[in-house]
């Protein structure tokens, strides 16, 4: 992404946000200075991404303190506000780990609130970076000598994140090496995160890219038209179970029917310790007029219900390589998180 654009930034009084619900149609920013508006723009998606809503969450602490205290609340309103937008989401593990590491600090005023979200911030873009080098690394070392056809799912790139990236991040890295030939961006269904973002993001960075049907994706890796998927994450279990954006799943399956490596790229941030397994991780059920209608215009009959996950969980088996900022484990073949940590 170009410097020109950043996805959250501290304004001096509130954060600065890139609406990625316009996207591509409209580059626009909106800065939010109220606790429950930022709670709104996590739920609405104009902030997403495991890693962003990390960071949106901590600069939240400290907008809650503002407010409270040009409104004059109590500390208990002020920690109530604090923990609606540390909910606002439940699957994305960052978005309360961003709360958690700032509120310590509340008691030492706004300024040290700040700086430690801005170090959130910082650390986010120095991760992904390290997630990018380690990544390429991994990939180049397993795959065929020449430039690459990788499948991606979702949005995780700069948009989803500070900066540059997590699965986007390792493409990134990739493309300056000169080893990527195309890019399949997965739509994304529902709310088309891969078609509106991630080719944005790709043909911005001049990496060349096909949008495809999520239905697609499974097809195109059996038909040997892939050599890698990278993706991200929005909560890793201890034992390397992956939650994901909703359609994850069909591409692993595919992956290892294929012998095609699948590639879960995150900051240790994402990882949970506290969940032993997947099954323990709170799959965010959504509005489900989001898979009834599409702006505005019904695609589905009155009287049709709508199921809505908004995530799913790839079992730790399918999951070939996880890339953190601190190295790349073989989940698949047994190096956990969880043993990761221990050892
Ligand atoms: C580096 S972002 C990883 C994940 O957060 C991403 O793949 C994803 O599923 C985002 O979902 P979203 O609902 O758009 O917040």
């Amino acid at each position: 992404m170009r410097d020109d654009v950043r996805t959250v930034e501290w304004a001096g009084d509130g954060l600065r946000l890139l609406d990625q619900t316009v996207l591509p149609g409209r580059v626009e920013h909106v800065v939010v200075r109220d606790a429950d508006a930022l709670v709104d723009a996590i739920r609405r998606l104009v902030v997403r991404g495991a890693p962003a809503l990390g960071v949106a969450g901590a600069f939240g602490v400290a907008i809650a303190m503002l407010q409270a205290e040009r409104e004059g609340w109590d500390d208990a309103a002020r920690d109530a506000a604090i923990a609606r937008v540390r909910e606002a989401r439940p699957t994305a593990v960052n978005l309360a780990a961003g709360v958690d590491r700032v509120v310590p600090l509340v008691g030492k005023g706004v300024d040290a609130v700040v700086a430690e979200a801005q170090a959130v911030l910082d650390e986010d873009v120095r991760g992904n970076r390290a997630i990018g080098a380690s990544g390429a690394d991994w990939v180049t070392a397993r795959t065929p000598d020449r430039p690459l056809r990788i499948l991606t799912h979702c949005n995780a790139g700069a948009l989803a994140t500070a900066g540059w990236g997590t699965a986007l991040g390792v493409v990134r890295e990739l493309h300056d090496r000169g080893r990527v030939e195309k890019v399949y961006a997965d739509e994304t269904r529902p709310l088309l995160q891969g078609a509106r973002l991630t080719a944005w993001e790709l043909v911005r960075a001049g990496i060349p890219c096909l949008v495809q049907a999520d239905g697609a994706a499974p097809s195109t890796v059996l038909r040997g038209l892939v050599d890698v998927a990278v993706i991200g994450a929005d909560r890793i279990a201890a034992n390397g179970d992956t939650a994901n954006k909703i359609g994850s799943v069909g591409v692993a399956l595919a992956c290892a029917a294929a012998g095609v490596p699948l590639v879960v790229a995150a900051p240790w941030s994402t990882v949970d310790l506290a969940l032993a397994s997947g099954d323990l991780i709170p799959i965010e059920e959504r509005d489900p007029g989001e898979v009834l209608a599409w702006g505005g215009t019904p695609t589905a009959p009155d009287g049709a219900g709508g199921f809505n996950p908004a995530f799913d969980v790839t079992p730790a088996r399918l999951v070939t390589a996880l890339v953190t900022e601190t190295g790349v484990l073989e989940v698949a073949k047994g190096e956990t998180p969880g043993r990761a940590a221990r050892t």
